[in-house]
């Protein structure tokens, strides 16, 4: 199905994601980027400088990115969707600031932006909103047009985002003993972040955790059909954790949640990173280093099943929400496809949405400064 117009009115597709180190020397200066006024402890910061230091200080996730980009060309052209891919970082080279630049001088005046975060958070999608708007305001002071920016709608629920994530499920437990398997519990892993940012999460608040109940909901029921196991024990845990320990967070922590799975007697464990597009750090680090050496502590088998990444199905995801969000761009009513209860989830942050502490201007949303 070849729609040379398909993409109208959006000249471009702009990836925005974390970024990472390439290297040792890029290891502190990427950790500065990330933290600059948001009050990490200096021994927490000395601790994730060694899970970069213990890969060589090269992230995994520029990598991914690559990877992902690659993809995305390759379905768009084979699809004949004639729409250019750009990528900028918040925190790493390709920096935002400089990508904006070059879509600026491209010529390019409607850019659809895809952040590699399903869910809604403050840190997940209004952080970058923020970043696109400084950006666009630097744009702004050089006499460069800035383009008009949209974001693309959480996918967490999309069939695109859920299949690749059940079918990994699948061959995790495939891969333990058989008299072990329908035994086993899931945990699906995500990033923890303070609770009261949990609290303001999305337009009405709680995004961020319904939002990921729902999905490690629909991959364990998925799973439970698949495997004909109908009750077998799952639950949604968190990893990550920063910040001054006085200041709450989400809660149980993986590692916490591995001595209650074997305390409660269960035969293996399958960790799903719910919570991650790719195999970032945390994945590397806090869950194929950390969670599993627990786990071989406690004597759990233990397997962590794959990411999206890459996935034909993730990607053609990717490509469905971008003709969804144009045709419903030129008034018309598209499928936008979900599954589960709580339906598609907006296209553009409303007033206030994930709202932070001290407000800074957010692009792409209905309190945008720009169109
Ligand atoms: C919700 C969420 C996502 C998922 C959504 C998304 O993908 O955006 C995410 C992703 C990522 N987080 C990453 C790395 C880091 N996050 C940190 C710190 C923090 N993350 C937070 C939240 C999240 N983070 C929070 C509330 C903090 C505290 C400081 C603050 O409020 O900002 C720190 C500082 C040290 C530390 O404290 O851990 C680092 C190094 C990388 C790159 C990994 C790689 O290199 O592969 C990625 C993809
Ligand atoms: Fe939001």
């Amino acid at each position: 199905m070849s729609d040379v117009c398909a993409a109208t009115p959006y000249d471009a597709l702009l990836l925005l994601s974390f970024g990472g180190p390439e290297g040792p020397e890029d290891v502190v200066p990427f950790l500065e980027n990330v933290t600059r006024g948001r009050g990490i402890p200096r021994e927490r910061l000395e601790e994730v400088g060694e899970h970069y230091f213990r890969f060589g200080g090269v992230s995994p996730i520029n990598a991914q990115n690559q990877r992902l980009l690659d993809a995305l060309r390759e379905d768009f052209a084979a699809a004949g969707l004639d729409l250019p891919v750009y990528w900028g970082n918040r925190n790493w080279a390709p920096y935002l600031t400089d990508t904006l630049r070059q879509l600026s001088r491209d010529g390019r005046r409607r850019v659809l932006v895809l952040v590699t975060s399903a869910y809604a958070s403050y840190s997940g999608c209004r952080q970058y909103r923020e970043n696109l708007a400084e950006a666009l305001a630097t744009l702004e002071r050089e006499g460069l047009e800035p383009p008009a920016v949209d974001k693309l709608r959480h996918y967490f629920n999309h069939p695109g985002f859920v299949e690749p994530m059940v079918e990994g499920v699948l061959s995790a437990l495939a891969e333990l003993p058989v008299a072990r398997r329908d035994g086993a519990h899931l945990a699906f892993s995500t990033h923890s972040i303070p609770l009261a940012a949990a609290e303001a999460s999305g337009p009405l608040g709680g995004a961020y955790v319904a939002q990921h109940e729902e999905a490690a909901g629909l991959v364990a029921d998925a799973v439970a059909e698949a495997t004909g196991v109908p009750d077998r024990p799952w639950r949604l845990v968190y990893q990550s954790r920063s910040g001054p320990p006085q200041v709450p967070w989400l809660e149980p922590d993986i590692c916490d949640h591995l001595e209650s799975v074997h305390e409660a007697g269960a035969p293996a464990v399958v960790v799903a990173p719910i919570g991650f597009v790719s195999d970032h750090m945390e994945v590397l680090y806090d869950l194929d280093t950390e969670a599993r050496q627990k786990a071989e502590e406690l004597r759990l088998p233990f397997v962590r099943s794959a990411t999206v990444g890459a996935d034909a199905r993730f990607v053609a995801a990717i490509r469905e929400l971008i003709l969804e969000r144009a045709a419903s761009e030129r008034g018309g009513c598209p499928r936008r496809r979900a599954l589960g209860a709580s339906g598609p989830s907006h296209d553009r942050c409303p007033v206030g949405c994930c709202a932070a502490r001290e407000s800074a201007p957010a692009a792409a949303g209905a309190d945008s400064p720009y169109a």
